[in-house]
């Protein structure tokens, strides 16, 4: 964790991100997606148009909206893993993000090697390599099946695995998707208690989802997105109101 997290903050200023398609596309309403655009004989998407906001430390955003209105977009851009198009994003704190868990994985190594790798990857030392198998192995509970290879899990046990990873690293700005669910109905508490920890240590969440119980456990804000816009920035309670309201229209 870097000291002084308490003096984090993420900052979008008029973040744009514009995907290019395949010809043939028109500008055409759609009740779904982002907006598309056709200007001579290419066609470019808007994802993400213009949205600003600003978060301090203590401070959890939810994105709400309609299927293929940009969440997952904006989430990639705050998490730094697309540029925008135009605009940009400015933050104080170690940003991270669980967007992507698996990637990196090793079919063929075993889990033991899998967690020690992501660990490699994250600029681990030894020692801290070593705490974080501890960590996932005590959660995960896989027992032996823990040196056996990846390609041989079942889909519960590799869930088990990747949440345990992507829940043992805590950044001080936080990047989510919808909850990552793990393993059977015996590890639900268990998943639950390792979630509400791993983003008690952030000072900054984002959140996508589209449960309102989870958005407001876990947001102060909510930014509402339409078509790639921001219709609605404030209170989470107000915000998913808003999106209610917006629906039955
Ligand atoms: N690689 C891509 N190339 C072209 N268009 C894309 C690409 N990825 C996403 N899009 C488009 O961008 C828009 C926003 O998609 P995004 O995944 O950000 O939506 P979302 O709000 O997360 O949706 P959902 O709630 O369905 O998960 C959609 O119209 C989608 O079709």
């Amino acid at each position: 964790m870097a000291i002084g997290k308490e003096h984090s903050f993420l900052e979008a200023q008029s973040v744009r991100l514009e995907y290019r398609l395949n010809p043939g596309g028109q500008r055409i309403a759609s009740p779904i997606g982002g907006e598309i655009v056709r200007q001579g004989s290419s066609s470019r998407l808007i994802a993400v148009k213009d949205v600003s906001f600003k978060l301090a430390a203590g401070e959890s955003l939810g994105l709400i909206g309609h299927n293929g209105c940009g969440k997952t977009t904006l989430l990639r851009l705050l998490a730094g893993i697309f540029l925008p198009t135009s605009g940009s994003i400015r933050s104080r704190g170690v940003v991270g993000n669980a967007l992507n868990p698996s990637l990196g994985f090793r079919p063929e190594a075993t889990g033991r090697r899998n967690i020690a790798l992501k660990g490699l990857i994250s600029g681990m030392r030894r020692s801290e390599i070593d705490q974080l198998v501890a960590d996932v192995e005590d959660f995960a509970e896989l027992g032996p099946f823990l040196d056996q290879p990846l390609y041989t899990y079942s889909a519960g046990m590799r869930a088990r695995l990747t949440f345990g990873v992507a829940t043992a690293i805590p950044f001080d700005v936080l990047i989510l998707d919808e909850w990552l669910g793990a393993g059977d109905k015996s590890m639900q508490e268990k998943v639950a208690a390792r979630m509400a920890a791993f983003v008690s240590k952030a000072a900054i969440v984002v959140l996508a989802s589209h449960s309102a119980a989870m958005l407001r456990d876990t947001c102060t804000k909510g930014l509402v997105m339409n078509h790639g816009s921001a219709v609605f920035f404030g209170d989470i309670d107000a915000a998913i109101d808003y999106y209610a309201q917006a629906e039955k229209a």
